[in-house]
């Protein structure tokens, strides 16, 4: 049967073109293009160091690609970018195939792979332990692998019990469909948003075509990224970034909460604003986050606040911390006003291991969510001798001897003095956590605990 041609674009200002079988998803391009440079922003940062996947040149991968294959056609033509574009409908990949041989100056960048449902027969693979198993039990599998390592938060937990009805059970997403040994520097998805065909064309301002097969799928995009997110937690360091789009506000929470369970070390997210239609972009990675602090800032003279965008993996952390400490304590001194330390971070575990690299006794407590801080003589002593130099030294030492009624020696572990590192406020894909000064398990009187505010 000859495939009716619904239309054909052409998009002067890179070249592509394209065409997309009649009653098939037709793309709103600007809406796409905001995705691919979302991508771009987050490959260009130096949140998570970057790999070199294929000899400087950047690979992504497309899950879903589509018929209209827009978003390879779109990374290739517009940055050069290499894809690997998955679909699993006989329609999309035809299509998909084609449109890439239409743009031959970009078709050498874009592979079209098939995804195997489980239907096309056993897919077997081998576990861990050597055993071959069948498609349905590997998802299994990949769950077990999440729950081994939960890092749950207090507030905004995934209830895997109330979506345990809805998880995904179709063909493969990644697993299964990335091949061994293969890294790529980002993978990227449009996923079915939808249950039902139904929930598909309620609202005028998402319904803009599509198939049930495009559209929907059972448990709607919440159980094809959470797919997605288990998968990436057994691929882990394959992708740089793993990325989705995302159609529901209300989800990103939930799926950022998934995303802490299993472990990630960092979690980004968007919004996408185009006319009237809104969608959000949410990325994570398990690359360990190495940027040193880009900004640490007085926002007013009258309300402090000290932004670490990251807390890295690097010794001098530990001493910057005393840092802060000493800062908050002189410039309450000097303006006599509420002064509030933050600090960004994605999750306590990096804080503790970053501080225990350093040397410094740490006791993370996961159902308070915090992680007490106690630094031995040596560091503290090396830390005041070496390191506070640039600051008013002595003007900050001397007021926090003098708040602490006069103790020595700040954070001395014969003081039972320590800094506790406990959440502040959770929002999508960051934790404001603060940092207090501990007298055993009592926050010492008067410290800048007792103002903090939300900025
Ligand atoms: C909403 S469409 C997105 C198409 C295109 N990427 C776009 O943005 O217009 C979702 C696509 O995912 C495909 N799909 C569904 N399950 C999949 C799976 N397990 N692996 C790969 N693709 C899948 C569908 O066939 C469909 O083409």
């Amino acid at each position: 049967m000859m495939p009716l041609f619904l239309d054909k674009f052409q998009f002067p200002c890179f070249l592509i073109s394209q065409w997309i079988p009649d009653g098939q998803l037709c793309p709103t391009v600007p809406n796409r293009s905001n995705y691919i440079h979302w991508i771009e922003d987050l490959l260009a940062s130096d949140i998570i160091p970057k790999t070199n996947t294929s000899g400087g040149n950047v690979r992504g991968f497309d899950i879903g690609t589509g018929a209209n294959c827009i978003y390879p056609l779109l990374g290739a033509s517009l940055l050069g970018w290499s894809f690997v574009g998955s679909d699993v409908t006989e329609i999309a990949l035809e299509w998909a195939e084609q449109n890439v041989k239409n743009n031959p100056h970009i078709s050498q960048l874009i592979e079209i792979r098939k995804v195997k449902s489980c239907e096309d027969g056993p897919s077997m693979e081998k576990s861990h332990d050597g055993e071959s198993v069948s498609c349905e039990s590997k998802i299994e599998l990949s769950a077990c692998v999440v729950r081994e390592d939960v890092h749950l938060l207090p507030s905004a937990s995934f209830d895997l019990h109330s979506d345990a009805n809805k998880r995904y059970n179709g063909p493969p997403v990644l697993l299964d469909v990335i091949r061994d040994g293969e890294k790529f520097d980002f993978c990227m998805c449009n996923p079915p948003f939808f249950e039902t065909m139904e929930e598909a064309g309620l609202n005028p301002k998402t319904s803009c075509g599509g198939t049930p097969e495009e559209m929907i799928c059972p448990g709607g995009e919440k159980a094809f990224i959470t797919r997605i997110i288990e998968d990436s937690a057994v691929l882990k360091q394959s992708f740089r970034w793993y990325t989705s789009m995302v159609g529901r506000k209300s989800n990103v929470k939930s799926l950022t909460a998934k995303l802490w369970e299993v472990g990630v070390t960092i979690v980004k997210t968007t919004e996408f604003v185009q006319g009237q239609t809104c969608r959000w972009g949410l990325a994570w990675s398990f690359v360990p986050p190495v940027r040193k602090i880009v900004s640490l800032h007085v926002a007013e003279k009258n309300v402090m606040s000290f932004m670490l965008e990251m807390l890295l993996s690097c010794i001098t952390h530990f001493s910057l911390m005393l840092h802060l400490v000493l800062c908050c304590f002189q410039f309450r001194r000097v303006f006599n006003a509420n002064s509030v330390p933050f600090i960004y971070c994605n999750q306590l575990n990096p804080v503790e291991s970053l501080f225990r690299s350093s040397g410094a006794a740490c006791k993370l407590n996961t159902s308070s969510f915090t992680v007490d801080i106690t630094a031995s003589n040596d560091h503290c002593d090396a830390i005041l001798k070496n390191e506070l130099q640039p600051l008013d030294e002595v003007s900050s030492c001397q007021h926090v001897q003098e708040t602490l009624n006069g103790s020595s020696c700040l954070l001395h572990p014969s003081n039972n003095l320590c800094i506790r590192i406990s959440v502040f406020q959770q929002i999508p894909g960051t934790l404001l956590v603060k940092g207090s000064l501990q007298q055993r398990d009592n926050p010492i009187p008067g410290n800048y605990q007792s103002f903090a505010k939300v900025l």
